[in-house]
This record gives C-alpha cells, sequence and structure tokens, in this order.
C-alpha cells in the first residue's frame, strides 16, 4: 500500500531578498494538527509562510499543497482554493462591516453564489463567536474581535490548510486564551502551521514544533523533546551564575539560570521555552 501524500510538502525552499537568504533550503512535510514554528525576530517565518500561503514564489525549491503544485499557475489557483492564510497584518478594513469584509474575502475566493456566500460568511463568523457583532464596523471592534475577523476571512471556504502568521500578538491573556480555543478547534480535523512568539501558545496547542533561526530548520519535534532540550542545564541559585546564557532574579528572590550548570547545581524543571533558548544557541540541533 503506497502512503499518503503529506498535506504539505516542501523541498528545499529558498528565498534570498538582496543576497540576504531569509529563508535558506528548507524541507518539511506537515500533516494535520497544529504545528507551532518558533523563531526569533528576522528568522524567517512570516518569508516561509508566505511561501507555504503561495503569496510568494521561492527562488528555488519544490511545495505541494494539498496535492497541487503552486509552481505552476492552475496548481496555484488550486491551492489558493484550499487554503487560507492569515498573514500579520492582515489588512482589515476598519470601515467595513465584520459580515462586509469576510463576504468580501469570499467574494476573492471566487464564491459566486451570493446564497450561498452569505451563508458562508455567517457559518464562519458564528464559528469564531462573533454572530452578534457582525453588523458592526471593524474600527468598532476591539483588538481580540479584529483577530477573530481575520480569523474568519481564513476560514472561508473550509480550507485544509490554514496559515496563522503571529495571530495572537497584540492580545490580552484572556482575549490570547480565546483564540487558542479557536485554534485548537480549527486544527482538530485540518493542517494548521502557527507562527509565534509566545511559546506558552506551542505548548499548549502544538503536537510538533518548527524552530527557525536565520532561515534555517533548527529543531523539528515535539514541544517534549524541544522542552527536554534543556534537561540537567536549568538550575537555580543565591547568585548570579556564570556560564548561565540566561539568569534572572524570580520572584520567589533566587536567580534561575539556563546554560552550563556548576558542578552540585540545584536542577530546575525545564520549559519549552527554555529548551527554544537552547535550540537557537546550539545551532543545528535536529529532531
Ligand atoms: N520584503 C523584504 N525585502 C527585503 N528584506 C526582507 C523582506 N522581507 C523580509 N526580509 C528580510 O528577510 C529576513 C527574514 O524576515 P521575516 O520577516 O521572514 O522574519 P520573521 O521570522 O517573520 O521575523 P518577525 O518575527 O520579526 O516577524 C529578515 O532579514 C528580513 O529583514
Amino acid at each position: 500500500m503506497s502512503t499518503p501524500e503529506p498535506v504539505v510538502s516542501a523541498t528545499g525552499l529558498t528565498l534570498s531578498y538582496r543576497g540576504t537568504r531569509a529563508v535558506d533550503d528548507v524541507s518539511l512535510d506537515l500533516d494535520r494538527g497544529v504545528v507551532g514554528l518558533l523563531g526569533p525576530n528576522g528568522a524567517g517565518k512570516t518569508t516561509l509562510l508566505r511561501i507555504l500561503a503561495t503569496a510568494t514564489p521561492p527562488d528555488r525549491g519544490s511545495l505541494r499543497v494539498l496535492g497541487h503544485d503552486p509552481g505552476t499557475v492552475r496548481g496555484r489557483t488550486e491551492a489558493r482554493r484550499v487554503l487560507g492564510y492569515l498573514p500579520q497584518n492582515p489588512g482589515l478594513h476598519p470601515g467595513f462591516t465584520a459580515f462586509e469584509f469576510v463576504d468580501y474575502v469570499a467574494i476573492l475566493k471566487e464564491m459566486t453564489d451570493r446564497r450561498a456566500r452569505h451563508a458562508e460568511v455567517r457559518r464562519v463568523l458564528d464559528g469564531v463567536g462573533l454572530a452578534e457583532v457582525r453588523g458592526k464596523r471593524i474600527r468598532a471592534l476591539s483588538g481580540g474581535m479584529r483577530q477573530r475577523v481575520a480569523l474568519a476571512a481564513a476560514l472561508v471556504g473550509d480550507p485544509g490548510f490554514l496559515v496563522l502568521d503571529e495571530p495572537t500578538v497584540g492580545l490580552d491573556p484572556e482575549q490570547r486564551m480565546r483564540f487558542r480555543e479557536l485554534i485548537a478547534e480549527a486544527g482538530a480535523g485540518r493542517t494548521v502551521l502557527l507562527s509565534t512568539h509566545q511559546t506558552e501558545d506551542v505548548a499548549m496547542l502544538c503536537r510538533r514544533v518548527i524552530v527557525m533561526d536565520r532561515g534555517r530548520v533548527r529543531f523539528d519535534g515535539t514541544p517534549q523533546k524541544l522542552a527536554a532540550l534543556a534537561g540537567g542545564r536549568v538550575w537555580a541559585s543565591a547568585e548570579r551564575s556564570s556560564g548561565a546564557l540566561a539568569g534572572w532574579l524570580t520572584g520567589a528572590g533566587e536567580f534561575r539560570n539556563v546554560g552550563d550548570p556548576p558542578t552540585g547545581a540545584r536542577l530546575v524543571e525545564p520549559t519549552l521555552e527554555d529548551g527554544y533558548l537552547l535550540a537557537l544557541d546550539e545551532k543545528g540541533v535536529a529532531a
């Protein structure tokens, strides 16, 4: 029996901007569920997401999205029909109502039957909990609600692949948790790639995490495995410790350090964030 094709399959993706390799020979396969994409500013996350969402063609490499090849005009059109993209700056028109904006996106997605399209717009707005405010102008909505409008727009047409670029940035903790619920729901039946700086979002939501730095994949594995990279490398001390890549005085009045512990150090449980820090420090850590 042949193995089914992954939902997204990328090989050797490379894209440079004026000599800087924003994405450098990235290969990955994605299947169902929420996959987190972590990396420092400028790591290449947005550029990779734009390539996967077919918004930018790579200089090199091949890509298949739900069986389509975005390298061809026809394949690109087909791929766009089956993917949803929430970009970093979704460009919500403030004068539109939530309904009008999502309807506008649905029109761009070539949904020509007005009645079916309006039913779909209502479905996605209801799905993100905005049924009550669909007639309100976007300028009158809170930041959290605006992000939900952008998510609803990405969900139009029930895409099999959803690309989310830092969707929780700027949200307060309550709104972030509400958004987390929506991402988890979205990931139940489809492939979601979630770029974020929030390591907690990854720990709470993702079964797989990819860490990028300087255009390359530095780690690809489970959140548990990423945290485990810091096993034996996080310790508490009364004084500032040399050998720490990062160390700070906590509210409990002692230092928490990540790095190379001195002999006899009092080790503490590592978090995914500790593993992330070490994955960036030790370039080329594999899954
Ligand atoms: N349109 C562009 N023109 C020139 N350089 C660009 C362009 N877009 C991105 N870059 C450069 O490519 C590299 C990767 O940028 P990218 O925005 O993909 O990173 P990122 O990981 O998404 O960063 P952030 O977390 O800050 O959003 C950076 O060096 C950036 O300056």
